[in-house]
């Protein structure tokens, strides 16, 4: 961990020179982004909390007909706080008051809709196949725990929360999912969206705890824009994307869980091209930090057994629709990333680009339709 390096952004701004740096910028992450100033309470704050804090802001251009639509949206990335053996309970109390500590800040920073990483109340521990204590960190979607603690930051708070955790489905016997739940401004619990795309990589052992989400593409319209989650590993499948911007998402989280050695080369590319195929925000949030478990296990790849994953690299960021994104959070430390968006942002970039327009749904819905079929055969051209 020691060695692992703190962030790109920091190495670029170290190594090229100031007056190119700003052209790099905006070859590497497009113009739009600029720097947001936070409140000083809030910089002092996170500074003896011990997370970083990063605010950016892009603009639309103004519209005659339509007000700009300008939402805070906070994004946050933290390591687990206890080992992973301590108690279920505490493991779990001390995340809620790490979370509750950001959000303080978040708050104070304007937020208006925020988003933790996957299965943010416990260690990621699908790597070991053991199913318990780790079964034990789940809870119902609908008044576990978590969710009663996120209700009141977003009473407080008037902020709409994702909370992503490992859900006991109780009323279907006791199944066990993926979850993010969103609860309003309000406190109330708008309702949940299941991770659709379970990973068979690495090790990635989550098939063994739970199955593929049955809630579909849902997108939850709230105060502050039309919102929806895609739970990681759905980030390498551009039709989940789709559809969610297809059923009309103007804001796509990608809460996370993922490690360098497996996925670092793809981070900065997903969910960015996903912004810009579907003219919508995207925001991709990592966890942070590696996570050592008791019990040996193995990778299934002749390689000896071992304590841990690897390092979750944080880097959490945002895409917009027109192909910017702001820099990355560190990849060894907790943070929050605040950033402003305007989403009529949207509606122009679609003007723009057409991409909505040109995509021949109608094509692919049939060429779908016939490649699930069981006599399909590629139309493979052949000389014949
Ligand atoms: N949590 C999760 O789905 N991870 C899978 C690995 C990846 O998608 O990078």
């Amino acid at each position: 961990m020691g060695d692992e390096l703190k962030s790109v952004d920091d190495v670029l701004r170290e190594h090229i020179p100031p007056e190119k740096l700003r052209e790099v910028q905006r070859v590497l992450y497009g113009s739009s982004f600029s720097k947001l100033s936070l409140p000083a309470e809030a910089v002092k704050l996170a500074e003896e909390r011990k997370f970083e804090l990063a605010g950016y802001g892009t603009q639309a251009g103004r519209e005659q007909l339509r007000p700009a639509r300008v939402v805070r949206v906070g994004a946050v990335q933290n390591k687990i706080i206890l080992p992973t053996s301590a108690p279920v309970a505490e493991q779990m109390a001390a995340l809620h008051g790490r979370i509750a500590e950001i959000v303080e800040v978040a708050a104070m920073c304007g937020v208006n809709i925020i988003c933790f990483q996957e299965t943010w109340t416990m260690p990621f521990a699908f790597c070991t196949r053991e199913k318990q204590p780790w079964c034990e960190f789940s809870e119902s979607a609908e008044d576990g725990p978590t969710i009663t603690f996120c209700q009141e930051l977003a009473k407080k708070y008037n902020m709409v929360i994702i909370s992503p955790i490992l859900e006991r489905d109780a009323a279907h016997g006791d199944i066990l999912a993926n979850t993010a739940v969103v609860i309003s401004n309000s406190g109330t619990v708008l309702g949940k969206s299941r991770k659709n795309h379970i990973p068979r990589v690495g090790d990635f052992n989550e098939s063994t705890y739970y199955i593929e989400g049955n809630t579909g593409h849902r997108v939850f319209q709230t105060q502050f824009g039309k919102i929806a989650i895609n739970i990681c590993y759905g980030r390498h499948h551009p039709l989940n994307w789709m559809m969610y911007g297809i059923n009309g998402a103007e804001i796509v989280f990608n809460p996370s869980a993922t490690v360098g050695a497996l996925s670092e080369p793809m981070w900065p590319i997903e969910a960015r091209n996903a912004a810009i195929a579907n003219s919508y925000f995207a925001v991709a949030i990592n966890r942070v930090g590696t996570e050592s478990f008791e019990s040996e296990f193995t990778s299934g790849d002749g390689k000896k057994a071992h304590h841990d994953f690897g390092h979750f690299y944080g880097s959490s960021y945002l895409a917009a629709p027109d192909g910017s994104r702001t820099p990355g959070l560190s990849r060894v430390d907790d943070g929050l990333l605040v950033t402003e968006v305007d989403l009529n942002l949207c509606r122009q970039v679609k003007d723009k680009w057409c991409f909505r327009m040109t995509a021949r749904l109608d094509m692919y819905a049939e060429s779908l339709a016939y490649a699930i079929q069981d006599g399909y055969q590629p139309p493979v051209v052949k000389e014949t």
